[in-house]
């Protein structure tokens, strides 16, 4: 594959963009559990200088529910698509449009735990969404894909089966990070700024062609294979680094002054 060029460093202050942030593998680099990442306060005071910049036009839109995001990055609390979408706060305090756990799904968690009983992986409930986590286990990998491909045929219709190359998650088919996108750049806040995403992964794809086809900036980071971003970094500290200079951060001291 082509290396991807840099993105241009962007002036956030200049009312013109509106930011959207994938959070793991893009703001955190990935742990062998959900639980084990952190978030420093180097990185909280960029997203809060990169937000107050941004005029509030800043989201996260992410797979981990709203809840997680939150307990995370506490006490900041940003707009946010959970659960690739199915989850929303639509403002920094404004309420969460959750998802509860449909009953099927329930059932299947209880038996793929009973499957894995003993075994390093994490089963992670997420409401409508079933993820099976196989970073500390990798040699389950296949096994986790077989057992969810296989749940998939006795479920109603309208899941689909997400493989990744530490895990793989079950969810509706209205999960995608690119509905949840338009859903923000509809919103006073977000309208009429051109959108910018910042994503990792395979379910960051739709997020990029929705951002392309509204004439945004698709970054991706850590680029592997096939993507529809234009723009590449290398990793976490290569994101971190570009969105600290698109936000001026740390602030000079005159500029602070
Ligand atoms: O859309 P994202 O913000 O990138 O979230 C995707 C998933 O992130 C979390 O799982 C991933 O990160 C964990 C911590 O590094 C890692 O242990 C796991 O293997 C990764 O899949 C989160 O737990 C999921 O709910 C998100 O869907
Ligand atoms: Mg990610």
């Amino acid at each position: 594959m082509k290396a991807l060029p840099q993105p241009p460093p962007l002036n956030f202050e200049a009312d013109e963009f509106a930011l959207f942030l994938d959070i793991d593998g893009t703001l955190l680099e990935h742990a062998a559990h959900p639980d084990a990442v952190r978030v420093d306060d180097d990185l909280l005071a960029l997203l809060q200088a990169a937000e107050r910049q941004l005029g509030g036009a800043l989201a996260f839109v992410t797979g981990r529910s709203i809840a997680a995001v939150d307990r995370l990055f506490a006490p900041l609390r940003l707009p946010a698509a959970g659960l690739y979408g199915l989850e929303h706060r639509l403002s920094a305090n404004g309420p969460v449009e959750a998802a509860g756990e449909p009953a099927d799904i329930a059932a299947l968690a209880e038996e793929i735990a009973a499957e894995f009983d003993g075994a390093n992986v994490y089963i992670e409930r997420k409401g409508p969404i079933l993820a099976l986590h196989t970073r500390a286990a990798p040699q389950l990998l296949a096994r986790a894909i077989r057992l969810v491909e296989q749940a998939l045929d006795r479920l109603p219709p309208g899941y689909r089966v997400l493989p990744g190359n530490a895990g793989v998650e079950l969810m509706p088919l209205e999960a995608a990070k690119g509905a949840a996108i338009r859903r923000f750049t509809e919103l006073p806040a977000f309208t009429g700024r051109r959108p910018v995403f910042l994503g990792d992964d395979t379910s960051d794809e739709n997020g990029f062609q929705a951002i392309n086809e509204d004439g945004g900036i698709a970054i991706r980071v850590r680029p592997q294979g096939d993507t529809l971003a234009p723009y590449g970094l290398g990793g976490v500290p290569e994101a971190i680094s570009w969105l600290k200079r698109c936000a001026g951060y740390p602030p000079t001291k005159a500029a602070s002054s």
